[in-house]
């Protein structure tokens, strides 16, 4: 089945109201492939800005979410939150907050239990390092990282996975289309294998890591990259060549 080209702009801890003005406008004013879906997760404050501005075709996301209803957990967001600011999705499990942050892939697993079963749609992230990669260790990373997921998630249909190895985030140096594809590959196979065929056929898989206007069209021809996960191009005017990179 065809699986819907799918763009993500994780933001991260960059903006202003100004120069988040400034993409949305971009945005607005671009021409966007009508066949991808397209969202943007701007830092969580400016959530409402970006959603009342913003053309109605492009979805925002959060960077992160609480997985309590509300209540006295301070600095943190809720769901009902994020939807009320206008997010229908969020980033969960991105390696700066499993690194950084020391979020577990049980936590991570837990908040995308409780985002997907309360009204968000969820981008989960996983990769390995520089080091697992050299010790050929790829896959079976990402395998225990999948498979935390699975032992609380139930309903796959709100997931997006996004492989992002953590070697190639903001290093400017990409995936080759084979390292890629390998491991998209070695994802949608466990999938299949551990999950359901339907959920192996219709899950896009993104991949993320120094992705920019030169180096996604030639990416978006593998068989199993269904998008992208992009960090700092998004934040440039290139990022629409990237949402218009099967065109
Ligand atoms: O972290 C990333 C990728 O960042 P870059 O595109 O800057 O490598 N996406 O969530």
């Amino acid at each position: 089945m065809a699986r819907k080209f799918f763009v993500g702009g994780n933001f991260k801890m960059n903006g202003t109201v100004a120069s988040i003005k400034e993409i949305v406008k971009n945005l607005n004013d671009a021409q966007l492939d009508p066949n991808a879906e397209v969202v943007i997760a701007p830092p969580a404050l400016y959530l409402p800005l970006v959603r009342e501005s913003l053309r109605k075709d492009v979805e925002v996301a959060a960077q992160n979410v609480y997985n309590k209803p509300n209540g006295a957990f301070t600095g943190e967001i809720s769901v009902s939150q994020l939807l009320d600011s206008g997010a229908t999705w969020t980033i969960l499990g991105h390696s700066e907050r499993r690194t950084i942050l020391g979020e577990t892939d049980e936590v991570v697993a837990a908040k995308t239990k409780f985002a997907t079963e309360n009204g968000l749609g969820v981008i989960w992230c996983c990769g390995e390092s520089l080091d697992e990669r050299e010790q050929g260790i790829t896959v079976d990373v990402v395998s225990k990282q999948l498979a935390a997921l699975k032992a609380q998630v139930s309903d796959w249909t709100r997931i997006v996975i996004a492989y992002e190895p953590i070697w190639a985030i903001g290093t400017g140096k990409v995936a080759t289309n084979q390292q890629a594809q390998e491991v998209h590959a070695a994802i949608r196979a466990w999938l299949r294998k551990e999950v359901s065929e339907t959920v192996a056929d219709e899950t896009r898989i993104l991949y993320g890591g120094s992705v920019n206007e030169k180096n996604c069209r030639d990416l978006a021809k593998e068989t199993d990259i269904d998008g992208f996960l992009v960090g700092g191009a998004s934040l440039k005017p290139a990022f629409v060549d990237i949402i218009n990179s099967t065109q």
